[in-house]
């Protein structure tokens, strides 16, 4: 799924009105109707008492038109008309003398009482905020927000004082509930600085014209099922184990062998044909033990590998490296010679990537098209600090660009930053997964889809997307609170069945 730009939603709906063509008033009652019946359905067995907050522009009007259609419905409503602006839009106009009840608010003194507990909408701001709210309004917005503990706030469009596709900062903004956002998904809900602004995002479909949306660029995208179905490859019935690649994982050190487990049996539920672990002395019998599926290389040294780049064959399909090797200098410098003789995408993860920050030249010597998955701290030790997540997003592009290669930044929606300058979004996944060896077994599930042979990027988005998903079915069954990265190999069956039966 794209994700607009505030201005191309704009020109989409200027489009669509266009094109279908529908007047745009009709556009408005169109996708108003939708957050009704969105409300009616999830409020309606015992419904609350609506407050709708409307502003000046569109996002007013469809606040105008939603008071309207609950109270035809029979719910309880009352709404407020927030004069931010002397001027209200055409449509917001056109809607004022279908709600005849409309209450006035022009300062901060105006600010009703709103007893009794209910839903409060937000349709104050949409996507056509411009810059930060200042002055009175703001302060509406600080009483809608402490309005919290007793109140559902659901957002339309967007939570107000959040603008689509720029930082907001400490700006004053809605912290919503639910945003029910049309067709799209903003820029601004992907980051993690305004997660509790736009609270639980619902896309709703409001029938924008579909010619429009295929032909937009947009360098942004979520991924979707469509894009999953459109990468996924059943086995071919007369495969033998050759088939699925031979990968190597180069993972562990004493104490930290559980990474080394995790890598490789995720590597193998992800459908790898052979999985070799190269791990130093001290956790042949752990991972023997643990993995039979694998076979097993160790080094000459005990407790940290060393000499890995010695045994690396161009037979290998691909190699997974990094899980708790740790950072010596002896496995920084086999990690050179590694990278100066294999010359397959490869994935590259946590202490692979805490050496390559300490020697950055190394940056230059990751084969093309290889896959890295720092979290926020490694990428920061990687690249660099920024100001604002809307900067880092473009550092992670473009470097992603300047390397020729793929990039997954860690969060509840990792952003993939390809080498066309491409960020998808990934969508599944939870916090029950903030913990720790869950991006053990993302290495090991990326690994394991390139050596079968998908391409970088979709052993990149696929890869996201079952490793999220996996984790979404093992929390419905045991919690988010009990989940383990094991629980995200077990489920990862479940997982790939979701994806072939979608
Ligand atoms: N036909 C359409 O264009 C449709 C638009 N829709 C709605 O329209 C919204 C966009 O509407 P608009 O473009 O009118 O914009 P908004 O309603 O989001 O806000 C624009 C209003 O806010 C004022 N404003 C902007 N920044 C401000 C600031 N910092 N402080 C105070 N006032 C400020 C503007 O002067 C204008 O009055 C969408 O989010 C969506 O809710 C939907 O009804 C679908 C159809
Ligand atoms: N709140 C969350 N929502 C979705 N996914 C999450 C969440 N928290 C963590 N994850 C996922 O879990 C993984 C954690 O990786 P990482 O921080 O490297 O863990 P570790 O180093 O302990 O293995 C990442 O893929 C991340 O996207
Ligand atoms: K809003």
């Amino acid at each position: 799924m794209k994700i607009l730009s505030a201005q191309q939603i704009r020109a989409a709906d200027a489009y669509t009105i266009e094109h279908e063509p529908i007047r745009s008033v009709l556009l408005m009652e169109r996708a108003a109707a939708e957050c009704a019946g969105w409300m009616v359905h999830t409020f309606g067995e015992n419904p609350p008492p609506f407050y709708i907050f409307c502003g000046m522009g569109n996002n007013g009007g469809d606040g105008l038109v939603i008071a309207r259609l609950l109270k035809e419905h029979g719910f309880s409503v009352q709404a407020w008309l927030v004069h931010h602006s002397d001027k209200a839009s055409e449509d917001n106009l056109a809607n004022q003398p279908h709600y005849p009840e409309l209450q006035h608010i022009h300062s901060l003194t105006d600010f009703p009482s709103i007893d009794a507990e209910g839903v409060v909408v937000d349709a104050i701001f949409g996507t056509g905020l411009s810059r930060p709210v200042e002055g009175w309004t703001a302060g509406i917005i600080h009483k809608i927000n402490d309005q919290r503990g007793r109140h559902t706030i659901v957002s339309i469009d967007m939570p107000s004082g959040l603008m689509a596709d720029k930082p907001a900062g400490h700006a004053p903004c809605i912290h919503a509930r639910y945003t029910l956002s049309f067709q799209f998904y903003k820029l601004a809900f992907m980051l993690p600085e305004n997660a509790d602004r736009a609270g639980q995002v619902v896309i709703l479909e409001i029938g924008l014209h579909p010619d429009y949306i295929t032909q937009v660029q947009t360098r942004f995208h979520v991924v979707d099922k469509h894009i999953v179905r459109t990468i996924y490859q059943p086995r071919d019935p007369f495969a033998h184990k050759g088939t699925y690649g031979h990968s190597l994982i180069i993972a562990g050190s004493y104490g930290k062998m559980g990474a080394a487990v995790l890598s490789a049996r995720a590597c193998l539920r992800a459908g790898a044909g052979l999985v070799t672990a190269h791990i130093p002395r001290c956790g042949y019998e752990i991972m023997q033990t643990a993995v039979p599926e694998a076979m097993c290389e160790t080094e000459d040294t005990q407790h940290i590998n060393t000499h890995f780049h010695e045994t690396v064959k161009d037979s290998y399909a691909t190699i997974g490296i990094g899980p708790g090797i740790g950072t010596e200098a002896a496995t920084a410098k086999a990690l050179e010679k590694l990278l100066s003789q294999y010359e397959k995408p490869m994935v590259l993860d946590a202490d692979a990537l805490n050496i390559i920050s300490t020697y950055p030249f190394l940056l230059h010597k990751i084969p093309h098209s290889s896959i890295l998955t720092p979290h926020p701290k490694e990428f920061e030790r990687l690249f660099g600090a920024t100001e604002d997540q809307f900067e880092r997003l473009e550092l992670l592009s473009s470097k992603a660009r300047e390397l020729q290669l793929y990039i997954l930044l860690k969060g509840r929606y990792s952003a993939m930053a390809c080498p066309d300058g491409a960020v998808y979004f990934n969508p599944t996944g939870n916090p029950g997964m903030a913990s720790a060896g869950s991006g053990d077994v993302l290495t090991g599930i990326l690994t394991g889809l390139l050596c079968q042979g998908y391409t970088p990027k979709a052993a990149l988005l696929l890869g996201a997307w079952l490793h999220g998903l996996a984790g979404d079915l093992a929390a419905d069954d045991i919690s988010e609170e009990s989940l383990i990265a094991e629980d995200i190999i077990n489920y990862l069956g479940q997982a790939w069945l979701n994806v072939r039966n979608t």
